[in-house]
């Protein structure tokens, strides 16, 4: 059994408004996946489907094989789609000894939870007294209680200083490495490119590209271009970390980007730096003009 989540044609609409429209994917064990989106685009909502918090207008979505309910299945899943809660005078030992007895398991993986998170030598402190990096590493603590098959979480380093942040993508990284499959939801380009292995772009509740990130990447485009000084040109293209590879055409180098770029952007770029391009045309996949478009409206 390697299918973790089905969703299919799965429509959620709030009055006039469709928030997730038709959306089709499914989720493989041992993944990072990644719903990306602008804020708005249906994130949350489809979340909160699967998660039957949410009621679904139409299509469906069945969890593992689709042979339990989806109250039992969920038994199976970890997720954090709210700020974490806990009591703030309890320590973090304290409070998940409480979500233990609310779930109904052992007590036994506390110790070994709070370690993957970093949270050991504080153990015995009050959770209010953690910075909201440490609480958001102890609701994942908290997810991982009952060893689920599946992690969810929903913007999670929303709101983290940049130490917080990689803290946080480090874990993660180190959670899926270890054979748990992870679903985040992020509306941040780089977050995705960073942790994920395959991901779902949405805009308007719709889905614009399913499948993995490298392959996403790969589609950013390719200048094409030509300098007065062409060995210039080159050193330059190999030490710039914007292109995943550089060849030789003709006359011309042909430049994979790794990364949205435009054409004036890289040509501005060269300028400051000396280099006076005599061609440069850019090429694009239409995938990555629908990506630039989601993005633009990221960060
Ligand atoms: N309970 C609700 N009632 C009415 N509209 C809603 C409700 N929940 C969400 N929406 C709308 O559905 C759309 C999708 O929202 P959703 O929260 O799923 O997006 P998101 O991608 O998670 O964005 P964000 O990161 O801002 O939460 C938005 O237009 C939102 O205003």
């Amino acid at each position: 059994m390697n299918t973790i989540l089905t969703l299919n044609n799965l429509t959620k609409k709030f009055g006039p408004l469709t928030a997730v429209d038709d959306l089709s994917f499914s989720i493989e064990k041992g993944n990072v996946y990644g719903i990306l989106g602008p804020n708005g685009s249906g994130k949350s909502t489809t979340l909160g489907i699967v998660l039957n918090v949410v009621n679904k207008s139409s299509g469906n979505f069945h969890w593992f094989d689709g042979s339990d309910s989806t109250h039992n299945a969920l038994k199976k899943v970890g997720a954090i789609i709210e700020r974490p809660n806990f009591y703030p005078y309890m320590t973090a030992v304290q409070n998940l000894a409480l979500v233990c007895k609310i779930k109904g398991v052992s007590e036994d993986k506390i110790e070994e939870k709070l370690e993957i998170v970093g949270l050991k030598e504080r153990q015995h402190s009050k959770f209010r007294t953690f910075s909201l990096g440490m609480k958001q590493r102890l609701a994942i603590a908290s997810a991982l209680l009952n060893d689920p098959e599946i992690l969810i979480l929903d913007e999670p380093t929303n709101g983290l200083d940049p130490q917080g942040i990689h803290q946080i993508r480090e874990i993660i990284t180190k959670i899926a490495s270890e054979g748990t499959t992870i679903l985040l939801a992020s509306h941040l380009l780089d977050e995705v490119e960073k942790v994920c292995s395959h991901v779902v772009i949405l805009r308007k509740g719709k889905s614009l590209y399913t499948g993995r990130v490298d392959n996403m990447i790969a589609s950013h485009g390719f200048f094409v271009l030509q300098a007065e000084n062409m060995e210039a040109l080159e050193a330059e293209l190999k030490s710039n970390d914007a292109f995943n590879s550089i060849k030789k055409e003709g006359e011309s180098f042909v430049a994979y980007l790794k990364e949205p770029m435009s054409a004036s952007e890289f040509n501005k770029e060269m300028h400051t730096k000396g280099i006076s391009l005599s061609h440069l045309v850019k090429r694009k996949e239409s995938l990555e003009e629908q990506f630039l478009e989601i993005t633009k409206n990221l960060n």
